[in-house]
């Protein structure tokens, strides 16, 4: 399965014009000061195609895309950084509002197919998520496998889709049944089961691209942030 996983970033780095017969994949990685974009790349949005994807992400993105057609589904642009209303939803709790203009989502902190590559979609009237997830190779813990927290930085993400507005998360409990091959892709079904003043209880099941697999369940409790408090 790494076999797969280093095959597709050849042909990434063929695609940006790497030599043939570069060196092996593990002798080949970049500093990790390299794997940091630019500023120049910071209002992309990343939640759309790129030559890492495979064949199922681009599937599943098409898919949902169709369904986006009747408006009843809608994707979610993904930036490192956001000018939008949330930031600005954020600034409000931080003293220094600076921390919020500066901060960089890690996950889109990867070169192409590197590290975190997903999308997602929101159903808002059935207060839903769906988060098609394909884990880099820089993610792995057991070797071919990917790395448990990666899988809980993204069920993270993925609850979260389902709040709006300025949250955080109080607690994440997640039971993993399946370890998930590295560089495979997982959908993650989120919803909202319950909203209770401030609080927000959120559950998720991370499954196959085939739905047979069922890798983890999880559950999270996201809170509102009080205007009257400060973060930091
Ligand atoms: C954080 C990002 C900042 C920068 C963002 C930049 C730009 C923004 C743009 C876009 C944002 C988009 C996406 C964000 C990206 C990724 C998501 C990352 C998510 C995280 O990675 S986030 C970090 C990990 N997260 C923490 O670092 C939290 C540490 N924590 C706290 O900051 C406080 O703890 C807080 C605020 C959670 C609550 O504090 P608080 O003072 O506002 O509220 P309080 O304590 O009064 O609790 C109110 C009611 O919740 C109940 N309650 C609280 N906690 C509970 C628990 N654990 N279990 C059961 N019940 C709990 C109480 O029992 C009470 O219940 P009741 O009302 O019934 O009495």
């Amino acid at each position: 399965m790494l076999r797969s996983c280093t095959a597709g970033l050849r042909s990434i780095w063929a695609l940006r014009g790497r030599r043939e017969g570069a060196p092996r994949l593990s002798m080949d990685l970049q500093p990790a000061r390299r794997l940091f974009s630019t500023e120049k790349v910071i209002h992309k949005d990343w939640a759309l195609p790129n030559p890492s994807w495979s064949k199922d992400l681009k599937l599943l993105f098409d898919q949902f895309m169709k369904k986006c057609e009747d408006g009843s589904w809608e994707r979610l642009p993904s930036y490192k950084r956001r000018s939008t209303q949330e930031s600005e939803d954020f600034k409000t709790y931080f003293l220094d509002p600076k921390l919020v203009e500066e901060a960089q989502l890690f996950t889109r902190g990867f070169e192409d197919g590197l590290g975190f590559e997903y999308v997602i979609f929101k159903n808002n009237d059935e207060k839903r998520t769906v988060c098609l997830f394909q884990g880099g190779p820089y993610l792995q813990g057991v070797p071919g496998l990917l790395h448990g927290g990666a899988m809980a930085t993204m069920i993270d993400i993925a609850l979260g889709s389902c709040t709006g507005g300025a949250v955080m998360t109080a607690n994440l409990n997640i039971n993993f049944k399946r370890p998930v091959p590295l560089c495979s892709v997982v959908v993650i079904n989120s919803q909202l089961d319950k909203l209770e003043g401030r609080k927000l209880f959120l559950s998720c099941n991370v499954r196959s691209v085939d739905e047979k697999t069922l890798y983890s369940e999880a559950t999270g409790l996201f809170i509102k942030l009080d205007p009257e408090k400060s973060s930091t």
